[in-house]
């Protein structure tokens, strides 16, 4: 099997190696690197038979080195990397915004990078991630990388071009249904509803509006107008939307969660 190892086991590396395990991958063939002990020995008693390993070691045991550390943490990572690694190592970036072009500058000629926009719901299999090949990743490379993705979730290419925009759509994505149903369970609250209530009344509505979007045919928008009975509840509450501009605030957001994606892959231009 595929021994992966991912350099930062952090939010996002941690949900990779448990979706992994829950894959059905060998806790024996993940390996990961994280800058404090304390983080690494939780690691190794939380998935017991994966193990913290140095650098040196990930980039010689292992065939796909993940990169999973903040972006603005990278640049000792790759220095770290340089002198370790030839083409025959796949190195595949989960950092926003930053570009594949960065890690070819760094590391020795010929190293093939993949980056990946994934999102934390691969903790549950569920994973959007988005693939796109850097300048010496091959369709092999991409297919290796799409294999392990598709254990996790799903899986999609786009041109690199398209990222900071993936970013701030499926990347973030998650972190704006978790606001939207911290301020619906409020609103139960709000109406004197218990929170253990309102917390599995809207919860429950997010899982079964979600399966309704991914299993059905149907466009977002007939689904909505079948809950929006004439004169009923639901056109009431989406005239206050309507009015708090809550459609031009998501675009706003999303706009403004790409823009910080483009910035920073500036940050590490040169
Ligand atoms: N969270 C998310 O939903 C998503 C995150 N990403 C990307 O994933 C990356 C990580 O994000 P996230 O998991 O949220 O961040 P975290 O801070 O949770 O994880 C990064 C981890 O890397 C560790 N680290 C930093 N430097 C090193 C190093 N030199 N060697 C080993 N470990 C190191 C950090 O340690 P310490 O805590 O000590 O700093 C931390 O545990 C980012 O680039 C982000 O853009 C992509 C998609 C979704
Ligand atoms: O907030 C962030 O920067 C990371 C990237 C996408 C989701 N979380």
């Amino acid at each position: 099997m595929t021994v992966i190892a991912v350099l930062g086991a952090g939010k996002i590396g941690e949900a990779l190696l448990s979706g992994l395990l829950q894959g059905g991958h060998a806790p024996g063939d993940l390996l990961f690197t994280e800058r404090y002990e304390d983080r690494a020995r939780e690691l190794e008693t939380r998935y017991p038979g994966m193990q913290a390993v140095t650098v040196e070691d990930a980039a010689r045991r292992a065939d796909v080195l993940v990169v999973a550390v903040k972006p603005q943490d990278i640049e000792p990572v790759l220095a770290e990397l340089a002198p370790l690694l030839g083409s025959s190592s796949l190195v595949v970036s989960l950092c926003a915004g930053l570009p594949t072009v960065l890690y070819e500058r760094r590391l020795a000629e010929g190293v093939p990078v993949v980056r990946v926009m994934p999102n934390t719901p691969m903790l549950v299999g569920e994973a959007m991630s988005a693939v796109s090949p850097g300048r010496y990743a091959t369709a092999d490379h991409i297919a290796v990388v799409k294999e392990l993705l598709s254990h996790v979730g799903q899986v999609v290419e786009v041109p690199e071009k398209q990222q900071d925009a993936v970013t701030a759509l499926s990347g973030s994505g998650p972190a704006y249904f978790f606001y939207l149903v911290e301020a619906m369970i409020d609103a139960g609250i709000l109406l004197g509803l218990p929170r253990a209530l309102a917390g599995q009344l809207i919860i429950q509505s997010a899982v079964g509006a979600a399966k309704m979007l991914a299993e059905g045919e149907d466009h977002p928008v007939l689904l909505r107008e079948a809950v929006t009975s004439p004169a009923g509840t639901t056109i009431n509450g989406i005239r206050e939307l309507e009015k708090h501009g809550v459609r031009a605030a998501l675009l706003d957001a999303i706009e403004a969660a790409r823009d910080r994606s483009v910035e920073l892959g500036h940050e590490h231009q040169r």
